[in-house]
C-alpha cells in the first residue's frame, strides 16, 4: 500500500471520483487517466467513505446531492481521514452557499456541472501540486549523519540546512573556518542525496597546478598538449550524474572562474583540444573559508559565479561556538583510535575537558582530533589521558588564560587597552598559522614521515600536505 505523503511531484496520483452517475464517473475517469493518473469510482458516499479509509487516495472528486448523504457535509471527515486527500466539490447544483460551505470546510475548489474539462483538469493538477508541496514540508529534515558528531543548536541548525540541501538538487556553498567539517558536510549531503550512489568528486582549487588546471578540470584529448599521451576525461566528468565538490573554490584563479561558470550554466564541459562540447550532468557544492563576497567587491571574485554557486549556503559554525560537542568529539577521538590501535579505551580525566574547554581551537575539529590523537600518543600506555598528555601550546594557553583571569585588574586593562590592540585578521591569521605549523609538525612526527598516513589522519590531499609542509619548511 502507498504511504501518505510518499507520492513525488509529478508520479501518478490515486483519484477517487464519488457521484451517483455512472456516466460522469466514467468521464472523469477518462479525463483522469488521460493526465497520467490512476482513478476510482463509486455511486455511493458510504462506498466513497470505505474506499478513503485505504489511506490511498491523494485526491476525492466528490458530488453534493448523493443517494445516501451530502458530500459537502463529508468534506471535513474526507480530509482529516487516512492519507488527507485534497477534495473537488463537483455539483449539480451550484449555489454560493454551497460554494461558501465547500471552501470553509477545506475543499479545494467548487465546480459545477457540466464542468469545462480544461477547467477541471486545471483544478486537479494544481490540487495535487499542493499536496506535493503539503507534504514534502512535512517531512521529517533528517538525514543520515554520516561521521558527524555534535549536538549544540549550532550543528543541528546546519544538519537540518544540510537534510533540505540533500533533497534537493540545487547548488549549494558550504562556508566556515578551516577545518569546520565543509568536506565533511558537501559528502553527507551527496550520500543523502538522489545522487548518493553516483560518484562524489573532491577538487582542492587551491592544489590545481595552474598549467594543467584546465585539463584536470575539463580534460583532455591526445595529443592536446606536449605530454598528453592519452585521453583524460577530468574531474568534472568524472562527478557526471553525482556530485562534484569544488573545495577552496575561492582559489580558482579568475580566468577558471569563467570557463567553470559557463560550465555550470550550460552543464557542458569542452575537453582541452576537442571542439565540441560534451555534456555532464552534475551537482556542485562548493566550499571556502574565504569571504567571497569582499573577493568579489574586490574583483578577485567572480559576481555573476558568486551567484550561481551559492543558491543555497551552510555556514558552518567554528567549534568554540558549539558548546560541549568538543567534548563528545573527543570521547569519539579516543574510541576510535584505541579501537584502530587495538589498546583498551583509556578514561579521561577532568582535567583534560578543562584545557579543551579553555582553548579556542581556530583549526577547530580537526586541531582538536590531532590534539587527541597526539595526546594518545604521548600517553601510550597511561590508562586515563591528562592535560598533561595535550601538546604544548594547548597547555600553555590554558595556564596563561588562568593567570589572565586571575590578576586583579586585568579584565579592565584589556578593556582599556584596546586602542594598541592590532587588527583581529592579523591576529587570526598569526594563531592559524602557529596552529597549522605546530599541527603539521606533529603529524609527520606521530606518521613517522609518511605522507599517506599523514593523509589519512589529517585529511589532507597529497598535494594540499605538500604545499603546506613547504610554505611552513617541514621536512
Ligand atoms: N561535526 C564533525 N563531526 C565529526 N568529525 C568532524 C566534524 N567536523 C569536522 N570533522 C572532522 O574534522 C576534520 C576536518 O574536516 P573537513 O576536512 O571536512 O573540514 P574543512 O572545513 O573542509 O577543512 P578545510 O577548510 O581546511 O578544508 C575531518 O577529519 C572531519 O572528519
Amino acid at each position: 500500500m502507498k504511504n501518505r505523503g510518499n507520492r513525488q511531484g509529478g508520479e501518478m496520483a490515486d483519484i477517487l471520483v464519488i457521484d451517483d452517475d455512472e456516466s460522469v464517473c466514467r468521464l472523469f475517469a477518462r479525463a483522469i487517466s488521460r493526465m497520467g493518473h490512476r482513478a476510482d469510482a463509486v455511486l455511493t458516499l458510504g462506498e466513497g467513505m470505505d474506499k478513503i479509509k485505504s489511506g490511498l487516495f491523494d485526491l476525492v472528486l466528490l458530488d453534493v446531492r448523493l443517494p445516501d448523504g451530502n458530500g459537502l457535509a463529508a468534506v471535513p471527515a474526507i480530509l482529516k481521514g487516512p492519507g488527507e486527500p485534497e477534495v473537488i466539490i463537483i455539483t449539480g447544483q451550484g449555489d454560493a452557499d454551497g460554494a461558501e460551505m465547500a471552501t470553509r470546510s477545506g475543499a479545494w475548489a467548487y465546480v459545477e456541472k457540466p464542468p469545462v474539462m480544461d477547467q477541471l483538469t486545471l483544478h486537479i493538477r494544481r490540487a495535487l501540486e499542493f499536496r506535493d508541496q503539503k507534504s514534502r514540508a512535512r517531512l521529517p529534515l533528517v538525514m543520515k549523519r554520516d561521521r558527524i558528531l555534535g549536538s549544540s543548536p549550532a550543528i543541528t541548525e546546519c544538519l537540518g540546512q544540510a537534510a533540505l540541501a540533500s533533497a534537493s538538487d540545487v547548488n549549494v556553498l558550504v562556508t566556515g573556518e578551516t577545518g569546520t567539517g565543509k568536506e565533511l558536510f558537501a559528502r553527507a549531503i551527496h550520500q543523502n542525496s538522489r545522487r548518493g550512489q553516483s560518484p562524489f568528486v573532491a577538487v582542492d582549487c587551491a592544489a590545481l597546478s595552474e598549467t594543467l588546471a584546465e585539463s584536470i578540470l575539463f580534460g583532455h584529448v591526445k595529443g592536446a598538449f606536449t605530454d598528453a599521451d592519452r585521453d583524460r576525461k577530468g574531474l568534472i566528468r568524472e562527478a557526471d550524474g553525482g556530485t562534484l565538490l569544488l573545495d577552496e573554490v575561492g582559489e580558482l584563479s579568475l580566468e577558471l572562474q569563467k570557463s567553470f561558470l559557463r560550465v555550470l550554466q550550460e552543464k557542458r564541459v569542452r575537453p582541452v583540444g576537442l571542439e565540441k562540447e560534451i555534456d555532464c550532468d552534475f551537482r556542485l557544492i562548493a566550499a571556502t573559508n574565504r569571504d567571497l563576497d569582499k573577493m568579489a567587491a574586490q574583483g578577485s571574485f567572480r559576481s555573476d559565479l558568486l551567484y550561481r554557486i551559492r543558491t543555497f549556503t551552510i555556514k558552518l559554525p567554528p567549534l568554540r561556538q558549539r558548546g560541549g560537542d568538543f567534548k563528545e568529539l573527543a570521547v569519539a577521538c579516543i574510541h576510535d583510535f584505541c579501537e584502530r590501535e587495538n589498546i583498551e579505551v583509556k578514561s579521561v580525566s577532568p582535567d583534560f575537558f578543562e584545557t579543551l574547554a579553555a582553548y579556542a581551537w581556530p583549526g577547530n575539529v580537526r586541531e582538536l582530533i590531532s590534539a587527541i590523537e597526539s595526546a594518545l600518543s604521548v600517553a601510550r600506555f597511561a590508562p586515563m589521558l591528562y592535560s598533561r598528555h595535550l601538546p604544548e601550546e594547548i597547555r600553555v594557553h590554558q595556564a596563561r588564560k588562568k593567570v589572565d583571569s586571575a590578576e586583579p585588574g586585568t579584565e579592565g586593562r584589556d578593556r582599556n587597552s584596546n586602542m594598541s590592540l592590532p587588527p583581529l585578521k592579523k591576529v587570526r591569521d598569526d594563531v592559524v598559522a602557529q596552529t597549522e605549523k605546530s599541527y603539521l609538525a606533529d603529524l609527520m612526527r606521530i606518521t613517522g614521515g609518511k605522507v599517506s598516513e599523514a593523509c589519512r589522519v589529517s585529511g589532507l590531499s597529497r598535494s594540499r600536505l605538500y604545499t603546506l609542509l613547504k610554505k611552513y619548511g617541514i621536512q
